[in-house]
């Protein structure tokens, strides 16, 4: 498996006025393609803090983080902008979604940044919604979409620029037992049919079984689970 995401020596602090707060503590990991990884811990110990950097929406204090063989951290602002915008899929707990567009409008958002024409945008968004189960809805907007659904249409938008990484952030938290279900049971589907690569923070058990592998953070550092998954 060769990988995608490569971490070495990797710190991440804070200033909290003039103290120093260290949040990620020398972070080594190796996430290969087509990995399905949950990373768990205890509220605070820098799960979405890492999560995040991996996703270049942040920057870590040292260290290097590749993804694609792309040191991340060094790349300029606008450039890790656009490379976060052609190769990450975000799913978040609280769906983020635009309440003034439709379902095909908000899947549709990260295209208009690319040179599609408005036909093939039309297709990629049809496939992408017809895959999570929401061809008939989409015209619908999100607060006529129950939080299940209003997920799935979260996913669709994460899918539609065919991302490198998809990156979820508690995706089953705001769930229904039934509705966290499907979403883990299309978010296994992306892995294993389309063989996209996930990162997962989670502090659900039955979220994480669907993942490959398990690591925990402790207090900023990665610990070896020896309850991971095969
Ligand atoms: N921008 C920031 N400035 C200062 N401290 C921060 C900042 N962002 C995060 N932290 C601190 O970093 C630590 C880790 O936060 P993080 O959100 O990564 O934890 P987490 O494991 O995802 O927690 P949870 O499970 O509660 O979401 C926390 O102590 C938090 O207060």
């Amino acid at each position: 498996m060769s990988p995608i995401v490569e971490i070495e020596n990797l710190t991440k602090h804070y200033w909290r006025g003039n103290q120093i707060v260290p949040v990620l503590t020398d972070i080594n990991l190796v996430i290969g393609e087509g990995d399905f990884l949950a990373l768990m811990g205890p509220s605070g110990s820098g799960k979405s803090t890492l999560l995040n950097l991996i996703a270049g929406l942040d920057r870590p204090t040292s260290g290097v983080l590749r993804v694609s063989g792309i040191n991340i951290a060094e790349l300029p602002e606008a450039s890790l902008t656009d490379w976060r915008a052609a190769n990450v899929g975000f799913i978040f707990q609280f769906y983020n979604l635009m309440p003034v567009l439709t379902a095909f409008e908000n899947v549709e958002l990260p295209l208009l940044l690319t040179g599609l024409s408005k036909r093939e945008r039309r297709e990629h968004v049809n496939l992408v919604l017809e895959m999570v189960g929401l061809a008939d809805r989409m015209d619908h907007y999100p607060s006529q979409l129950s939080g299940g659904q209003q997920q799935r249409v979260a996913i669709a938008r994460a899918l539609v620029i065919d991302p490198v990484l998809i990156v979820a952030d508690e995706p089953t938290g705001d769930l229904d037992r039934a509705s966290a279900e499907d979403v883990l049971e299309l978010m296994e589907r992306l892995n294993v049919d389309l063989g996209k690569t996930i990162v997962m923070v989670t502090h659900d058990q039955r979220a994480a079984a669907k993942a490959h592998s398990i690591r925990h953070l402790d207090k900023g550092v990665l610990t070896d689970d020896p309850g991971a998954v095969a």
